[in-house]
C-alpha cells in the first residue's frame, strides 16, 4: 500500500483540490520552490468548477445553444430535418469522458509543478498539524505538519430542511448525473444556477417550470437585466411561477417515480425531476475548525478572512467559496495565486491581495448576461441621484433579422460624476459573455463615457452599441 503522503512536513499544505487550492499550490511550488502538498477528498481534482460546475455546465450550454441554432437555421434558408430527439445519454457520457480527461490533466499538472497530490480527507489537529484520512477504504490515517495551511474547501448546494420529501429533489450536482433528459422539470431558485439550468432544459426540449420567490429572476442584478430576462424566459416557454411560496411537501409516486409538488394553495404539479438551486453553503464538515479556533459566521458557516485571506489564526488562510465573498472560479484562482505570491514571493509582493471590486461576471442564460460594477440602484444609493447618469439602449441584434422569433438585446452604462466615469455595465444579448472581458479591463482602468466613445465602433456587431450610446 502506498503511503498516504510522501513526507511528514510541508511548507504549505492546501486543503481542497479545486480552483483556489490548485491556483495557490501550483504557484507556491512552481514559482517559489516551496514544498507543497494539496489534499483532495473526492478522488478527483478540479473541484466544483471542473467536475460539477463551470466546465460541464458550459458544455451543456453549448449543446443548448446548438439546439437553438438548429431551430433558427430555417430562417436562414436551411432545411434541417431532425430525425431523432437530442441524444442526452450519449452527450452526457461524452461530457463525462472530457471531465475525466481534465482530472488526469490536473494530476499531471501538479506533478510537473512539483506539488504532491494527497488523496485524503483533511482535518485540523492543531494550527500546524493536519490529519489525513485515506479515502480508499483502507482506514489509513496520518498526521502531517505544515508551516502554512490554506483552507480552500469550497461549498455545497443547499436543499431545504423543512419541506417533507425535499430530498426527492436533486441539486446542480445531481443535474450532472442525469442519464436522461427529464420530460418535465421544476427548478426552485432565481439565481445563477436556476437561470442557467432552466435555459438549458428548455432549449433541449424539457417542459420547464421555474419557481421564484419574487416577481423576477436574478434579483441581485440591475433591474433591466431582471426584467428583460424574466420576460424573455416566459416568451420562450419557461413557465415561471412568480411569488411562489414554499411547497408544503414533495411526494414521490410509487408508479413511474415522478414527483408531485404540493403547493401552499393546495394545487399540485407533477414533474419528473425537481432541482433545488437556492444557494450554496461552505464545505467545512469534518475539518475540525473548532480545534484550532478558526472563526466563521455563526449563521452561514462562511470562514472569516481579512483582505489578505488571513483567518484569525496565524499561518492559516482561507479563500474561494468557503469564504462566500464572490463565488466564482477566476476569483478563487486569483486569490490563491496572490496569496502564494504574498507568502512566498519576493519582498515587493508582501502586500499582494485580490481586489474584489469590479469583478466581471456572466450568467450563461439564453441569451447570455454580463455585469460588472454597480447596478443603477446601487450607484444611486452610493453616489446620489444627481451624480448618476444612465445610458440605455435596446435593439434587435442583426442575427435576428432573418428570424421570426427575436431575442432581446439591452445594454446599460451607469456613469458617475461630471467626468462620467463608467461604474456599471450591464448587458444581455447574444455574445455578452465574450464581450464583457474587454470592457472589464477598460472599467478597471477607470474609463469614462468619453473614453468609450473615443473608441471607434466595430461594425456590424452588437458590441459597437456600447461605444455609440447617447
Ligand atoms: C453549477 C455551477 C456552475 C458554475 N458555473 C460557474 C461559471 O460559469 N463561472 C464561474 O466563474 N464560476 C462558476 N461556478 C462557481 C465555481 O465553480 C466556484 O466558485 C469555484 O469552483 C470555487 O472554487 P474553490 O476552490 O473555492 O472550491 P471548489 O472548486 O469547490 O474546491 C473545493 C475542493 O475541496 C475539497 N474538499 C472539501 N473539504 C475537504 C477536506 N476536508 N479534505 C480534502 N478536500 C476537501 C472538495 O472535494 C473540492 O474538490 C459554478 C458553480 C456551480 C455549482
Ligand atoms: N455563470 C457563473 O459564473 C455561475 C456562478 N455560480 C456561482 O455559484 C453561486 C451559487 O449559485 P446559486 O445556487 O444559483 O445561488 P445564487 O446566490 O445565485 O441564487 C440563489 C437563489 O436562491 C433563491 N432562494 C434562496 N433561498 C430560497 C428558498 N428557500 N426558496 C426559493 N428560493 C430561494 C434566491 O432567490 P431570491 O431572489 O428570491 O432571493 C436566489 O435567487 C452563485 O452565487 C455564483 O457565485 C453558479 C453558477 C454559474
Ligand atoms: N478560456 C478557455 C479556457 C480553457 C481552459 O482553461 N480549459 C481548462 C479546463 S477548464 S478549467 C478549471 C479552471 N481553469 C481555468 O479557469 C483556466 C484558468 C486560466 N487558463 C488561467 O490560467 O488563469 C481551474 O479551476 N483552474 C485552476 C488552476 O489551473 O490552477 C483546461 O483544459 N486546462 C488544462 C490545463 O490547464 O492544462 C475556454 O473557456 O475555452
Amino acid at each position: 500500500m502506498a503511503p498516504i503522503s510522501k513526507s511528514e512536513e510541508y511548507d504549505f499544505l492546501v486543503i481542497g483540490g479545486g480552483s483556489g487550492g490548485l491556483g495557490a499550490a501550483r504557484r507556491a511550488a512552481s514559482r517559489y520552490g516551496q514544498k507543497v502538498a494539496i489534499v483532495e477528498r473526492s478522488g478527483r481534482l478540479g473541484g466544483t468548477c471542473v467536475n460539477v460546475g463551470c466546465v460541464p455546465k458550459k458544455v451543456c450550454w453549448n449543446a443548448a445553444s446548438i439546439a437553438e441554432t438548429i431551430h433558427d437555421a430555417a430562417g436562414y434558408g436551411f432545411s434541417l430535418e431532425e430525425k431523432a430527439p437530442f441524444d442526452w445519454t450519449a452527450f452526457k457520457h461524452k461530457r463525462d469522458a472530457y471531465i475525466k480527461r481534465l482530472n488526469g490533466i490536473y494530476e499531471r499538472n501538479l506533478d510537473k509543478d512539483n506539488v504532491e497530490y494527497i488523496s485524503a480527507h483533511a482535518s485540523f489537529v492543531s494550527p500546524t498539524e493536519v490529519n489525513l484520512q485515506a479515502i480508499d477504504g483502507s482506514q489509513e490515517t496520518k498526521t502531517v505538519k505544515a508551516k502554512k495551511i490554506l483552507i480552500a474547501t469550497g461549498g455545497y448546494p443547499l436543499i431545504p430542511k423543512n419541506i417533507p420529501g425535499a430530498n426527492f429533489g436533486i441539486t446542480s450536482d445531481g443535474f450532472f448525473d442525469l442519464e436522461t433528459l427529464p420530460k418535465r422539470v421544476a427548478l426552485v431558485g432565481a439565481g445563477y444556477i436556476a437561470v442557467e439550468l432552466a435555459g438549458i432544459f428548455n432549449a433541449l426540449g424539457s417542459e420547464t417550470h421555474l419557481f421564484i420567490r419574487g416577481e423576477t429572476v436574478l434579483r441581485k442584478f440591475d433591474p433591466m437585466i431582471q426584467e428583460v430576462l424574466t420576460n424573455h424566459y416566459e416568451k420562450i416557454g419557461i413557465k415561471i411561477h412568480k411569488n411562489s411560496k414554499q411547497f408544503t411537501r414533495v411526494e414521490k409516486l410509487k408508479s413511474g417515480g415522478s414527483l408531485v409538488l404540493h403547493k401552499e394553495d393546495g394545487s399540485q404539479l407533477e414533474v419528473d425531476t425537481l432541482l433545488w438551486a437556492i444557494g450554496r453553503a461552505p464545505l467545512v464538515d469534518g475539518l475540525s475548525l473548532d480545534k484550532v479556533g478558526v472563526e466563521s459566521d455563526s449563521n452561514t458557516g462562511f470562514v472569516f478572512v481579512d483582505d489578505y485571506q488571513n483567518t484569525n489564526v496565524e499561518n492559516i488562510y482561507a479563500l474561494g467559496d468557503v469564504c462566500g465573498k464572490v463565488e466564482l472560479t477566476p476569483v478563487a484562482i486569483a486569490a490563491g495565486r496572490r496569496l502564494a505570491e504574498r507568502l512566498f514571493g519576493p519582498s515587493e509582493f508582501s502586500t499582494r491581495k485580490l481586489n474584489y471590486e469590479n469583478v466581471p461576471s456572466v450568467v450563461f442564460a439564453h441569451p447570455e448576461i454580463g455585469a460588472i460594477g454597480y447596478s443603477e440602484p446601487e450607484a444611486r444609493a452610493k453616489f446620489g441621484d444627481e451624480n448618476v447618469k444612465i445610458y440605455k439602449t435596446s435593439f434587435i441584434a442583426m442575427y435576428y433579422a432573418m428570424l421570426e422569433n427575436k431575442g432581446p438585446t439591452s445594454y446599460k452604462l451607469v456613469c458617475v460624476g461630471p467626468e462620467e466615469r463608467v461604474v456599471g455595465l450591464h448587458i444581455i444579448g447574444l455574445g455578452s459573455a465574450e464581450m464583457l472581458q474587454g470592457f472589464g479591463v477598460a472599467m478597471k482602468m477607470g474609463a469614462t463615457k468619453a473614453d468609450f466613445d473615443n473608441c471607434v465602433a466595430i461594425h456590424p456587431t452588437s458590441a459597437e452599441e456600447l461605444v455609440t450610446m447617447t
